[in-house]
Formats: structure tokens, C-alpha cells, sequence
């Protein structure tokens, strides 16, 4: 697998905030990698780091296969970002946006601009301000993969759309991401919307990654365990460490667990949210 982008323990502080905390992460070339993680996880900040907006404590990371400390701006102009609430200047016409955003990106591509408008079905010559959150939302994915980058990156773009508008933005997503073969990795603390989206999946917690992979092997690897009593799971937790909980198929069904426990399969919710509560599942 190759891939675009991956950090090396990477590390920010805000403060005496740690908000990243050692965070290793790999997203593959060609992939929707769905970076999950709870309110305060760490998302925007490593999105962030990636934009070259926040540089990191310490740590590397491997862009476009280059080793850099911090991102600077030649390589940011090869990066689409959509964020949580795209700020448009109000006044500007979809038409007069493109114009403007396009003067920062040296690969514009003003025909694929235009095909993008028709194709989602925004209104050119309506101003900004004048266009529902939905429409705007839509825009900036246009603005974002008009320029064709190799990687976007999105943040929470769902955020404040009605379930159906969240469904055709995602539909859009994915239909984009595969015409134009980007890379994109796409934070959101919706589980239900990562599964429809990603090919891979990251969850952050705290600042560090909890989980890498994914979905059917996330699905397949994580389970909890029932039916311990309470002495024997003190020391059998003890003993097996993290293993048991992130073991593949095959270890599962070599009967690792003592007697009278069972490894319950979970939805991926629940795996979710077995992650943001440390205790239930141990990790990596
Ligand atoms: N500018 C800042 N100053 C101080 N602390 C900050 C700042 N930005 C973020 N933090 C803190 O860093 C941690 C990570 O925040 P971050 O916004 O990256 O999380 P997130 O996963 O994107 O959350 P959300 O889903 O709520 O957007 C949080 O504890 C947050 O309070």
C-alpha cells in the first residue's frame, strides 16, 4: 500500500492543552480515509498541522513523498481543503469566487470549475450570502477539487446539513473523489457517515490513534469481551494486555479467552464508542 500522507509522532501542545499527543497516522494514495475521533479528539488540529496552519511540537511527516517538519506553502498548494463552515465572502457570486480562489492555485481548471457548478447544481450568478448552508457547503467542495489536488482534506464538512443534504454531499464525495482519483481524508465524529464514505478509517482519541485500518477489519478485530468475573478479569486483562482486543480472525477462534467469557462482535458504533471509553477496549 502506498501511501500520500503519514505522521510520526506528532505532537502540539495549546498551552498546558496536549492536543496532540505522539499521533502516528498513514492514509493510503487513492483512498477516502475516515478520521474519526470524539469533540476535542485532536481532528481539526492535525487537519491543521496538514494545512500548514498550525506547526507541529515535534514529530515528522511524509508528504507527496517528501520528509518535512512543518508544510510549507509550495506543497499547501497541492492540499483542497473544505472546512466545518466555509466562509465565503458574501457579496461574491459563485462565478466571482472561483475567480478568486483560483488566483491562489496554480493548477485551476476553470472548464472542470464550471462542470463541477452545473454538476451539484449550484447557482452561478446568486451571491453567497444568499445561498442555503446546504448550497454552500456544495461550493466549497467544487472550490476544493476544482484546482484537481492530489489530497483534500475535509473537516466535518456535514456539519449543520439535514440528514438528506449530508447523503447527497457524501454521494457527491465519493463520486468526485473516484472521477478525479484524490486523495482525501475526512474528519467527522459521525460513525454512520464513515461508514458510508471511507475505504480506511483512523480513530483518534485524546491526540494519539487508537485504530488504523479498515472498516470490515475494524468491524472483524474489535470485540468485547463478557462474562469475566471479576477476579479473573483483573489478571487475565493483565496477561493478555491489549492483544485479545485487536486480534485477527484466526487467534479469536484459538479460544483465547478463560472460561465462560464470550467476545461479543460489535457495530461499529459501538466500536466507536468502546474506543472514546479507554476502559472497554485496550489498544495498540
Ligand atoms: N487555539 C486553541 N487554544 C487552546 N486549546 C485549543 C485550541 N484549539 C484546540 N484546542 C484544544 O485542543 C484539543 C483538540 O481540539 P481540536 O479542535 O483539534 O479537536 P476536534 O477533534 O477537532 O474537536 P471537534 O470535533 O469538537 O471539532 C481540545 O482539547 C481543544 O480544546
Amino acid at each position: 500500500m502506498t501511501c500520500l500522507l503519514r505522521l510520526h509522532d506528532v505532537t502540539h501542545r495549546f498551552g498546558k492543552v496536549l492536543a496532540l499527543d505522539g499521533l502516528s497516522l498513514s492514509v493510503p494514495e487513492g483512498a477516502i480515509y475516515g478520521f474519526l475521533g470524539r469533540n476535542g479528539a485532536g481532528k481539526t488540529t492535525t487537519l491543521r498541522v496538514l494545512m500548514g496552519l498550525t506547526p507541529p511540537d515535534a514529530g515528522r511527516i511524509e508528504l507527496f513523498g517528501e520528509e518535512i517538519r512543518a508544510v510549507p506553502v509550495r506543497l499547501k498548494r497541492h492540499i483542497g481543503f473544505v472546512p466545518q463552515e466555509p466562509h465565503f465572502y458574501p457579496w461574491m457570486t459563485a462565478v466571482q469566487l472561483g475567480r478568486f480562489v483560483g488566483d491562489f492555485y496554480p493548477t485551476w481548471d476553470d472548464a472542470e470549475y464550471r462542470r463541477l457548478l452545473r454538476r451539484l447544481d449550484i447557482p452561478t450568478d446568486r451571491k453567497a450570502s444568499a445561498m442555503s448552508g446546504g448550497t454552500r457547503t456544495k461550493l466549497s467542495l467544487a472550490l476544493a477539487f476544482a484546482p484537481r489536488p492530489p489530497l483534500l482534506l475535509l473537516d466535518e464538512p456535514t456539519t449543520g446539513l439535514d440528514p438528506v443534504a449530508r447523503r447527497e454531499f457524501n454521494d457527491q464525495l465519493i463520486e468526485l473523489q473516484r472521477e478525479q482519483g484524490t486523495t482525501v481524508m475526512f474528519s467527522s465524529h459521525l460513525v454512520g457517515e464513515v461508514e458510508q464514505v471511507a475505504h480506511a478509517v483512523g480513530i483518534i482519541q485524546a491526540g494519539s490513534a487508537r485504530f488504523e485500518g479498515t472498516v470490515d477489519s475494524l468491524r472483524a478485530q474489535v470485540r468485547r469481551v463478557v462474562g469475566l468475573d471479576e477476579a479473573t478479569e483483573a489478571s487475565w486483562l493483565e496477561r493478555v494486555r491489549g492483544d485479545v482486543f485487536r486480534a485477527d480472525e484466526a487467534a479469536w477462534r484459538a479460544n483465547v479467552l478463560p472460561p465462560g467469557a464470550v467476545a461479543e462482535r460489535l457495530g461499529l458504533e459501538d466500536i466507536f464508542l468502546a474506543f472514546a471509553r479507554t476502559d472497554e477496549v485496550r489498544a495498540t
